[in-house]
């Protein structure tokens, strides 16, 4: 199938054509007729597999432009800032040539800029749900005029203890709107938590449980715990990396590690949510620009950020949760690209990652890092099935996953 196929308005396909995107994915392929019939969608695929657009595109398609003086017809939720900064940029992108208004709103910024833009008549709202709702008790706006409400990465959201928020502005929107529900899965108890928001969805599934893109390549490297950071460094040091994601549980753990690292000359940029939000752009710009090559993030940034080109994933830690091994992983093998991930393990994180291996029905494997001096000797698993990827560098056009 082609985007044209689709029919997707001319205006939409220009701008589709200029990011140089051949042919829908299979979660856009799957998705796209349903939502621009109107129906509800669930929609869960693969991380890095083109997500945003397949909800972006048909959205731009029914608002069709700016209708001045008109309120929001469209609010999309999501579970943290930078994701929605992520999402009003593809907004705007995929709209450069039907140029909707759109509206970011969440916290950790001023209101002024954000209530500005509500009053010039904004279309499309991304938010998060937090400083949404302060907007609506100070009746900056409301929600009856939605038409659309996107909830994405539904599962993060309500991870982060947004339920009742969630809740609530869902039942504050229009009754006739359309809802669409995106995340790379979607859980029966996220089914059972929001069926109440949605009218007869249909169920767009790519690939049938949550899974690393093939295009990963991931392994596991055990060590003592007193030389995770010695290991860190050597692996750094052999990985040639462009661009490197090094994941911490703790908000403390990412500050002390890039300590570290400044201190043993690497430059690199902390990302957490302690950080004041400028903190947060600045780094997250740093690191997306080239300015920097590794920034050190929590679990913050394991969700939905698309930047180009992150070659390295090193988890410093073993997830808490094994799903987050699967989002942390997939920032690097986007687009078809191809990425390396390797997660150093302690003795006493071996029962996280007994959960990630059953999470994924694979056996990671595990590897000794040649030339490291290490003090005990790793117990190493034999085992070599992960599955291979197929190695296809940069061919973002090419097909992203099977349809199920
Ligand atoms: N049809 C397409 N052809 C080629 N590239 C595409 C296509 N659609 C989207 N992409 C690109 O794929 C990348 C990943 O897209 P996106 O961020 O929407 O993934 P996602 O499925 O939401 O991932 P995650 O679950 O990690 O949030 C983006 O850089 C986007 O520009």
């Amino acid at each position: 199938m082609t985007f044209p196929e689709l029919g997707l308005d001319e205006s939409i396909l220009k701008s589709i054509d200029e990011f140089g995107f051949e042919e829908p994915t299979p979660i856009q392929e799957g998705a796209i007729p349903h939502i621009l019939e109107g129906k509800d969608v669930i929609g869960s695929a693969q991380t890095g597999t083109g997500k945003t657009a397949a909800y972006a595109l048909p959205i731009l398609h029914r608002l069709g432009g700016h209708k001045k003086g008109a309120p929001p017809r469209c609010l999309i939720l999501g579970p943290t800032r930078e994701l929605a900064a992520q999402v009003e940029d593809q907004f705007k992108s995929y709209g450069k040539y039907c140029a909707p208004k759109c509206c970011l709103i969440h916290g950790g910024v001023g209101y002024g800029k954000q209530i500005q833009e509500l009053n010039d008549g904004a279309d499309i709202v991304i938010a998060t749900p937090g400083r949404l709702l302060d907007h609506i008790q100070q009746k900056n706006f409301d929600l009856r005029s939605i038409e659309v409400l996107v909830l994405d990465e539904v599962d993060r959201m309500l991870d982060m203890g947004f339920v009742d928020d969630v809740k609530r502005i869902i039942k504050l929107c229009n009754k006739n709107r359309q809802t669409l529900l995106f995340s790379a899965t979607v859980s029966e108890e996220i089914k059972r938590l929001i069926s109440f928001a949605l009218k007869d969805p249909v169920e767009v599934t790519i690939g049938i449980k949550l899974s690393p893109a093939e295009t990963v390549k991931h392994e596991i490297y055990p060590v003592g715990a007193m030389q995770k950071f010695d290991l860190l460094i050597a692996l750094i040091e052999k990985m040639e990396i462009d661009s490197m994601i090094i994941f911490c549980r703790m908000k403390v753990g990412a500050d002390r590690i890039t300590r570290w690292l400044k201190e043993h000359g690497y430059p690199c940029e902390a990302m957490h949510s302690n950080l004041p939000q400028k903190a947060r752009t600045r780094a997250l710009e740093k690191f997306k620009t080239g300015q920097t090559k590794i920034l050190v993030a929590t679990d913050i940034a394991s969700r939905g950020l698309d930047i180009a080109n992150v070659t390295h994933v090193i988890n410093y830690d073993v997830p808490e949760h094994a799903e987050d091994y699967v989002h942390r992983i997939g920032r690097t093998g986007r687009a078809r690209r191809e990425g390396d991930a390797a997660t150093i393990i302690a003795p006493d994180e071996h029962s996280k990652l007994d959960a990630i291996e059953k999470l994924i029905d694979q056996a990671i494997p595990q590897r000794r890092l040649d030339g490291f001096n290490y003090i005990h000797e790793p117990h190493i698993r034999e085992t070599n099935s992960a599955k291979p990827r197929r190695r296809r560098r940069n061919s973002a056009s090419s097909k992203f996953g099977r349809r199920r």
